[in-house]
């Protein structure tokens, strides 16, 4: 059995699987992880590997310390990935897109894929059908918005997510609902036309903390599933291991 945990820059989740199948998913604070990994190791026993991936800035040494009882691996540039990377800057490429771009790789094979990660930012990344993964776009994800909106001005007030209830805001927080989300939706909706109008053919996956709200928002047809990258870090894994 293997534990994956994603380390995000708002969120610490994890997953535990046997051979494919996820049996038991988590979420984590950043202070109170290292208690409910041991929890986790305690009631799944049978757990040998533990898979970081990491783009947040918590420290390596207290996953260090499960290398007693675990083989603890932390992914990484060196790792081996099923694409080539056509990302001028490689090694500034973050390492949740390159897990993403490596699933989408292992679960839709020989196509054009998407993958939409609307987390604390929200990331497309593009791999095509020749496994050639090309980059895509960094933009603020939703909670990301509404801070922002709150913390560069005088007057807006610091809102949490809502369905707004029209396009057009009739106070100020219908207003800020409606440019947040309308905002976002219209964002993405308009980068899969871009995209189409390059290739006519390509799959899209939509992933993160935001996946189930903004899943049923946007025209596009989408495969949406929030636990998209604890999947993905699992094939990573086995991958490296057939490959190393
Ligand atoms: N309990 C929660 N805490 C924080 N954000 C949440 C929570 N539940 C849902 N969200 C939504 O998820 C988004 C953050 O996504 P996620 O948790 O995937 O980010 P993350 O941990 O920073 O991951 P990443 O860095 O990979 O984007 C926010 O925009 C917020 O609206
Ligand atoms: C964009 C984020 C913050 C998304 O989690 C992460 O992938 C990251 O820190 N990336 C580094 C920059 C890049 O991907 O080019
Ligand atoms: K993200």
């Amino acid at each position: 059995m293997i534990l994956t945990v994603d380390i995000g820059n708002t969120r610490i989740k994890g997953a535990v699987f046997e051979g494919n199948t996820q049996i038991d998913t988590f979420f984590f604070t950043k202070i109170d992880f290292q208690k409910k990994i041991e929890n986790i190791l305690k009631t799944h026993q049978k757990i040998t590997d533990l898979v970081v991936a990491s783009v947040g800035n918590v420290k390596k040494e207290p996953f260090l310390t499960f290398k007693k009882e675990l083989n603890v691996h932390f992914i990484s540039h060196e790792d081996p990935f099923p694409f080539s990377n056509d990302y001028e800057t490689p090694l500034t490429l973050g390492i949740d897109r390159m897990v993403l771009a490596a699933g989408a790789t292992f679960q839709f094979p020989d196509q054009n894929r998407l993958v939409i990660d609307a987390g604390t930012c929200v990331t497309f990344d593009f791999i095509d059908d020749t496994n050639r993964y090309h980059g895509g776009a960094i933009a603020p994800g939703l909670r990301l918005r509404y801070e922002s909106l709150h913390n560069f001005t005088a007057k807006l007030p610091l809102l949490t997510l809502e369905s707004p209830k029209d396009l057009i805001g009739n106070s100020t927080s219908e207003s800020i609902h409606s440019g947040v989300v309308n905002g976002l939706v219209y964002e993405i909706d308009g980068f899969i036309d871009e995209y189409r109008a390059r290739y006519s053919n390509f799959i899209i996956i939509l992933t993160g903390g935001d996946t189930d709200f903004l899943a049923k928002r946007l025209k596009n047809t989408i495969f949406a599933n929030s636990n998209f990258l604890l999947e993905s870090l699992n094939q990573t894994f086995q991958y490296k291991i057939k490959n190393d």
